[in-house]
């Protein structure tokens, strides 16, 4: 079924609901993750994949990466010896770092802005982007928004974000982009090139358009890591249908919302076997074609016209990190600690990740050579 939403029938379900809390978060579903389908949302998402993640970003990608790595190698070679360190913090540090540079050009979360901490209101933007009662039971849940405090909770955690977006905006708009160079452009500075005219099928970006790509970039980039017994969209972002039409069978009406149960289709032991449960890589060796694409025994990063546009670059970044950790450590558990005793559970709401974060302690590799 869910090869039928994501590619048989994708022409069908590649558009999003419409809730109260994405309409503010995304300046009135004009960003991608969260609107409809449109020419807006095909352009933008054109515009994110060759400016963001297309070559001419590549090159500062890599050097952020390559440069992250190796502060954190050298900081690792210097612990003491039996000092753990907090592994899931740190992965995530590194993809901090490196969308904040490769969007921003520096990492915007040292500045001292006013407000909440950076990571405080991307947490609450996440929570809010779950939606409210109201977008469930419009009637009555209009009230409870109201009376709850939810609504006030969206004003604040919008207002918060949408000012440090301007800071970065702001800061950009200091300097004349004719007098950085090509190599030396952000995100940031390209696409504040690209609203001043119209581009080769004649849309041009605006101010909302920018600010909602900051938003799709803080929001979509950061907390998802790990992919298929810890998907990190358990259920994608819902998929809502253009026209009426049918799916095993069943008639689905048009703007039905359909969830896809990645998580469960990722641990399902009648696809992946006995052994679904455990981390055993090796099951990957043989297998050809891509998930979202080919396959859908595992959707990390969704399907079809609505996937992770992320979808080729993130893996391989993720895979620099993890490599470049275990070549250079061996990692073991802090004393008295045995696999048995790993939480492996998972933890969050719309994004999940570890609830308890994996400690583990490096000792420097020694190569023979
Ligand atoms: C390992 C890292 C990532 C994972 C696992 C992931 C996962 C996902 C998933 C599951 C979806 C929903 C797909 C669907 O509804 O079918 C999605 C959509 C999206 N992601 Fe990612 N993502 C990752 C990294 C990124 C990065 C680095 C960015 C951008 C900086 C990004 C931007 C987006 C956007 C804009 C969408 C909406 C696409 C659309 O609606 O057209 N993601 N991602």
């Amino acid at each position: 079924m869910a090869k039928q939403i994501l590619k048989t029938q994708d022409h069908i379900f590649c558009s999003r609901e419409l809730f109260q809390a994405t309409k503010r978060l995304t300046y009135n579903f004009v960003d991608i993750a969260f609107s409809p389908h449109s020419s807006h949302w095909r352009e933008m998402r054109k515009l994110l994949v060759s400016e963001f993640m297309g070559p001419k970003r590549a090159k500062l990608s890599n050097h952020v990466l390559v440069t992250e790595m190796e502060s954190i190698i050298r900081s690792l070679s210097r612990y003491p010896p039996n000092k753990e360190v907090n592994l899931s913090k740190m992965f995530l540090e590194i993809v901090k770092q490196m969308v904040c540079k490769v969007a921003f050009g520096k990492n915007y979360r040292e500045q001292p802005l006013k407000g909440p901490s950076w990571d405080v209101m991307l947490d609450e933007a996440m929570e809010l982007l779950n939606g409210s009662v109201g977008d469930s039971f419009p009637f009555l849940g209009f009230f409870i928004d109201q009376f709850s405090g939810w609504n006030r909770r969206l004003n604040d955690g919008f207002g918060n974000l949408d000012a440090y977006i301007d800071a970065i905006i702001d800061d950009h708009l200091k300097h004349n982009t004719e007098e950085i160079s090509e190599e030396d452009k952000d995100f940031v500075h390209t696409v504040l090139d690209m609203s001043s005219k119209e581009n080769a099928s004649g849309y041009r970006l605006n101010h909302a358009d920018i600010k909602a790509l900051a938003m799709d970039i803080l929001t979509g980039g950061i907390d998802t890591t790990v992919l298929r017994l810890h998907t990190p969209a358990p259920l994608l972002i819902p998929h809502i249908s253009l026209s009426h039409t049918q799916i095993a069978g069943y008639d689905v009406s048009p703007s039905t919302a359909v969830l896809i149960n990645a998580w469960g289709i990722a641990r399902d032991p009648s696809v992946w076997g006995e052994n679904a449960a455990e981390f055993y890589p090796e099951r990957f060796e043989d297998l050809d074609g891509d998930f979202g694409r080919d396959r859908f025994e595992m959707l990390p990063f969704g399907g079809g016209r609505r996937s992770c546009p992320a979808m080729n670059t993130a893996p391989v970044n993720i895979g620099v990190m993890i490599a470049n950790l275990l070549y250079w450590f061996d990692w073991e558990f802090p004393s008295g600690m045995k696999c048995e005793d790993l939480n492996m559970e998972d933890g969050g709401t719309l994004v999940l990740g570890k609830k308890v974060p994996l400690c583990l302690v490096p000792t420097k590799h020694k190569w023979d050579d």
